[in-house]
């Protein structure tokens, strides 16, 4: 390996107008150049004091590195916070240099401290000394001290890349960086930036104030700004009056690029030009190449933008986005309950082709008729079918407050973002479920035994299903464990248990009846899905199940 990149890097001495990011391994780029900084750059790498692949260590795996300076944002919407989570959502780890700390919510900004610049230099060194990041990133660097003290410790400790956020003014209008670090932006930032990406006022400022109002002047102000040094210019668009797209201009110092995107109507694009310099970052130190790493940046920042388009945090103006596209699921999904097992309702496509109905509906009924929780067993359905149905379910579920679950399918729970997956003895094992699954989606296993209960609590599983406690028509070949068999898988297991097989109003009460505390309900399926109105027979088991509660107590 090391000979590979020595062989790369003794070419690229002599490349006379290098700069795109060559791959070598995954998360491992080198960028040819002819530059000082450049030079310093490949030297180190050859040295190995860059992220490099350790020959014998192939039990460490190193992970791609962004180290961000910038200023903190306690509203956690831009700066430090931003990049962090944009870094986390790509996979990259994120080390943080904090040059100032600001006082900042919705409405806009509040206070401001600078850190002490000799400060900032102790935390560079403390970072770029041991850790090796591949890409450095920056935001607020709210001083000429501390820009100043920013170059010189790049050239001390070399990275792969460097990626400039040029950020002068906060998107509620307070200045975060006076026209004073203008010089020592053009003077020694910029040269050794490998893109920097300034929105129209800051291209403006950084041009000494020429007006920017059309994408001709976007492109005009990307090639004189790389006149200044970077390698590749991103102009940001955002600002432009008139509209209706958002259209950001790349150049490359020998080709322009026009980057497109509707306009997404939301008040959350607070921190939008942190969080698409810090992925362009993250892209980078995976390996990608300058162009690609724009693209998958503005990609990325859409989606979280459209996301997030009507979440509500604060009162201001201009709220955050979500980062990581979780925030309004798990608003909606609320934690596993155990009583949610009460009444179990599994449907089945034949049944319900039989009366006549469609999931949908069978679903809906069953809910109406008081099920706590429901699980789609649809053997017979084609897969693109079975999707469609969990998400139309999943609605219904979601208003009413009911999980749902899948059979079998964890790749139609993962598609449909359904609460979770029920999984037998010979479906997939349940602690690959839950790696897929991830600590939230609820996981229930069928156990027939004391064994593979403890089994499923060892593998991380919510709940066990065990049955058929009396025998059943609607799966064929299944053993009998009859009540005795489900007392003892009780007994041995630490999680919530469902009987399941043959229940119905006529023994419902015989099951909850066996009086042991885990015992949190019954699952059925032809009792509700193999009759006519579905509705009723659900309200006549739900009636059984709360008197056997009332007679235990
Ligand atoms: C609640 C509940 N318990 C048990 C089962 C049976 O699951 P499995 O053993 O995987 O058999 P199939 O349902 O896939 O035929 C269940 N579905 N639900
Ligand atoms: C899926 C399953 N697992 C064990 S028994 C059974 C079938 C339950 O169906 P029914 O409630 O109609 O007996
Ligand atoms: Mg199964």
């Amino acid at each position: 390996m090391a000979y590979f990149c020595s062989q790369v890097l003794s070419t690229s001495f002599f490349t006379p107008k290098p700069q795109i990011p060559v791959l070598l391994s995954p998360g491992v780029a080198c960028i040819k150049s002819s530059q000082p900084y450049r030079f310093l750059h490949l030297k180190a790498m050859q040295d190995n004091k860059v992220s490099m692949p350790t020959p014998g260590d192939e039990s460490k795996v190193r992970v791609p590195h962004v180290l961000t300076v910038a200023g903190s944002d306690s509203g956690a919407g831009a700066g430090i916070q931003a990049d962090l989570k944009a870094c986390a959502a790509r996979g990259v780890y994120c080390s943080t240099v904090i040059t100032a700390v600001t006082a900042q919510n919705t409405l806009g900004v509040q206070g401001v401290n600078i850190v002490p610049e000799d400060f900032v230099a102790e935390q560079l060194r403390s970072v770029l000394s041991d850790m090796s990041p591949n890409v450095v990133k920056t935001g607020m660097l709210p001083s000429t001290g501390i820009v100043k003290t920013l170059c010189q410790s790049l050239k001390e400790f070399p990275v792969q890349a460097l990626v400039v956020d040029p950020v002068m003014v906060s998107t509620s209008g307070h200045t975060l960086a006076g026209p004073s670090i203008l010089d020592s932006f053009r003077e020694e930032l910029l040269p050794m930036a490998d893109i920097v990406t300034p929105n129209l006022k800051e291209a403006s400022a950084l041009l000494g104030g020429v007006p920017l109002e059309t994408i001709a002047d976007m492109r005009s102000a990307a090639k004189a700004i790389h006149d200044i040094g970077p390698r590749n210019v991103l102009v940001k668009g955002g600002d432009l009056p008139v509209s209706l797209d958002a259209v950001d201009v790349f150049y490359d110092g020998e080709d322009f690029y026009e980057f497109r995107s509707s306009r997404i109507m939301t008040p959350n694009t607070h921190g939008t030009g942190c969080t698409l310099a810090s992925t362009v970052a993250a892209e980078l130190a995976k390996g990608s190449q300058m162009l690609s790493a724009v693209k998958v940046a503005k990609r990325y920042v859409e989606a979280a933008l459209s996301y997030s388009k009507n979440i509500a945090i604060g009162g201001g103006l201009q709220g955050p986005m979500d980062h990581l596209l979780k925030l309004k699921s798990n608003v909606l999904r609320r934690p596993f309950d155990p009583c949610d097992l009460f009444l179990y309702a599994v449907t089945d496509s034949r049944m319900n082709k039989k009366w006549g109905r469609s999931i949908v509906d069978a679903v809906k009924a069953a809910i109406e008729g008081g099920a706590s929780i429901i699980q789609l067993r649809e053997k017979e359905v084609e897969t693109s079918d079975f999707l469609e149905a969990a998400k139309a379910c999943l609605k219904i579920c979601r208003v009413h407050g009911v999980p749902l679950l899948i059979n079998d399918r964890i790749d139609v729970a993962l598609a449909s973002d359904a609460d979770g997956v029920h999984i037998g003895q010979s479906d997939m094992p349940a602690h690959v479920a839950r790696a897929l699954l991830g600590p939230d989606k609820i996981i229930g296993v069928s156990c027939k035994t004391p064994e593979q209960a403890q089994q499923a609590w060892i593998d991380g599983a919510d709940y066990i299903g065990s049955g058929g406690v009396y025998p059943t028509n609607t799966k064929e070949n299944n053993k009998t464990i009859g009540l005795d068999g489900l007392k003892t898988v009780c007994l041995s297991s630490k999680l919530p248990v469902v009987a399941i097989g043959g229940i119905g109003i006529s023994n419902a009460q015989a099951v909850m009846g066996l009086g042991v505390p885990n015992l949190e309900g019954v699952a059925v399926v032809s009792a509700l899905f193999d009759r006519e109105c579905v509705l009723t027979e659900t309200r006549k088991l739900l009636e059984v199940l709360k008197e056997s509660t009332k007679i235990a107590n």
